[in-house]
């Protein structure tokens, strides 16, 4: 049954506050309106930009009016609530790092909470409970913190390349199911046996129903909370209702991650059995531990569950993605992947046949740095979340002498980052070596810095996912050809390069050939 549709006396409800918020937000805005905002295209005087913002991909649209107006900021009005967008890593650490205790709100996503993601940290707004949440998670995956992970991860990786010698036509499901183990494995110690384990199904279930809520804060409905009580027949009449009609209908598959995997585990925990680590096992133990003393502990069950949800969700499809932006380039540009397993072999040693002796590790991580360096031009060519998720600000604020009203939505566009000429030659090539430094002959292009986000709510789990693609990556470089799929006259078939739109930008499905490097490498693998 649909909790969040309602009756003609709701409805009519609905159309009064609507209205009334309308005349509030245009008094409101009265008191900023005459200053002098960030430049902007023009706009209609009933419902400002909302018709001109692209539905799909507006990042790229963001980054041509930034050009066309030479600003690194702007400013649109939709349906009078002040949108920022920040298109360069400049603004970003100005506003969102260095006045970062303005801009640590969110704004409300009433589409996602309609679909479930009430107490999750990415959706929280600035409250005692988002300090709480924050905190936890990010105490949780420091660099040093990770480290427990290292062997869940190893282990993983090892797991998924085995199978892809198996299966060399599932790569991509079982790259996808590699993240998914690791996240739910460290968020709640679960262990997944195979690619039939119903927790596989169920991420990718929650992963489709985020990835198509569309952008977050956006839709009507997002302006306008009390539309997310009319009925169902609405998403019928007009378009724009469909996120909420996808809220409703995914609510379910959200719900059952947040449960399933925590009533699995927790009668082990409950009897002192379960050992793997993991953030359950860590908060929801601390809890026990004030339950029998008496005391009450800061975290509640529901604090425990939302933030292992907000593990499962945040971790597992961004980790694949970045992977699978990996591959795709490695398969693209064979003359980076030789580069990468000429690394790998200097690093982890030959044996006398010239075959890689051995399978990398952690320890290694410091050495490789060109794999490195290819993860991090992945992140920047294509940053997974090109608008990253919107901060929104507590107080009237200025930059470059524009006004930038209190309550403003503020995007940070991660896409118009990684393109700035500035910054970046070539930015539309994926090219590792821009980033090797001046004193060792390279281009000393920064590094990255929009994908993980920016300030008090920069991405808590980076140092964990990171970590994941490298020990993936490397385990499958090591052992493994990447190539483009060949047509009968043994042309190369090159993939038409394409992504989603939305709160991810996930790389549409491709053909990739995975074969051994080596008898001995397979060998290395079905060994381990
Ligand atoms: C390559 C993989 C990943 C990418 C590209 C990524 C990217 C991002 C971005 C852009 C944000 C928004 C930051 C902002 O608002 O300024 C974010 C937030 C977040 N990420 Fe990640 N993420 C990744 C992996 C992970 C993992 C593995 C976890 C698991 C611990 C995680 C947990 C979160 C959480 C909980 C938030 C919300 C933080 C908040 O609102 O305070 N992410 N991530």
């Amino acid at each position: 049954m649909d909790n969040t549709s309602a009756s003609p006396l709701g409805i009519i409800t609905c159309i009064i506050s609507i209205v009334a918020s309308i005349i509030i937000i245009k008094f409101r805005r009265t008191s900023w309106q005459s200053r002098r905002l960030p430049p902007s295209p023009p706009q209609n005087p009933i419902w400002g930009h909302l018709r001109i913002i692209p539905k799909n991909n507006p990042e790229r649209q963001y980054l041509k009016w930034g050009e066309e107006y030479n600003t690194d900021i702007l400013y649109f009005n939709v349906l009078s609530q002040p949108i920022i967008v920040l298109n360069s890593v400049e603004s970003a650490h100005e506003l969102l790092d260095r006045r970062g205790a303005n801009y640590v709100d969110r704004p409300r996503f009433v589409v996602y909470e309609v679909m479930g993601w009430g107490i999750t940290l990415t959706f929280l707004r600035w409250s005692p409970r988002f300090r709480l949440h924050r905190k936890l998670l990010q105490q949780s995956f420091t660099p040093s913190a990770c480290k427990p992970y290292r062997p869940i991860q190893i282990e993983e990786a090892r797991r998924a390349i085995k199978a892809i010698l198996r299966k060399p036509h599932d790569w991509e499901f079982l790259l996808r199911q590699f993240s998914t183990a690791v996240v739910l494995r460290i968020g709640f110690g679960i262990d997944i046996q195979d690619e039939n384990d119903p927790y596989v199904q169920m991420a990718i279930d929650v992963e489709e129903a985020t990835g198509k809520g569309g952008v977050p804060g956006a839709s009507i409905v997002d302006f306008f909370p009390m539309l997310r009580f009319l009925p169902s027949i609405t998403e019928k009449i007009s378009t724009a209702f469909q996120p909420l009609a996808h809220a409703r209908r995914t609510r379910p598959s959200i719900q059952n991650l947040h449960d399933a995997p925590w009533d699995a585990t927790e009668p082990s925990i409950r009897s002192g059995e379960a050992w793997q680590p993991s953030f359950m096992l860590t908060h929801f133990s601390k809890y026990l531990d004030h339950e029998k003393n008496g005391t009450s502990g800061e975290a509640s069950i529901a604090d425990i569950k939302g933030a292992a949800g907000a593990i499962s969700i945040a971790g597992g499809n961004t980790t694949w993605s970045t992977i699978i932006v990996c591959i795709l380039n490695l398969m693209l540009h064979p003359e980076i992947q030789r580069k990468v397993q000429e690394e790998i072999d200097r690093v982890l040693g030959l044996d006398e046949k010239g075959d890689v002796s051995r399978l990398p590790d952690f320890e290694d991580r410091p050495h490789l740095k060109y794999l490195e360096l290819v993860i991090q031009e992945a992140t920047r060519w294509a940053p997974l979340s090109p608008l990253g998720i919107p901060h929104a600000s507590l107080e009237d604020d200025s930059y470059k002498g524009y006004h930038i009203p209190r309550g403003s939505v503020v995007f940070a566009n991660a896409w118009a980052m990684s393109r700035d000429e500035r910054h970046y030659s070539s930015p539309e090539e994926f090219l590792p070596d821009r980033f090797i430094p001046k004193s060792e002959g390279g281009k000393g292009e920064p590094l990255p810095e929009g994908p993980f986000g920016f300030g008090r709510r920069v991405c808590p789990g980076q140092h964990l996912a990171l970590a994941g693609v490298y020990i993936a990556l490397a385990t499958l470089v090591a052992t493994m050809d990447l190539k483009c799929p060949v047509d009968e006259n043994g042309r190369k078939i090159e993939p038409r390069v394409s992504f989603s739109s939305g709160l991810s930008g996930v790389p549409d499905s491709f053909s990739c050939v995975i074969t051994p490097r080596s008898a001995k490498a397979k060998k290395l693998l079905l060994d381990d």
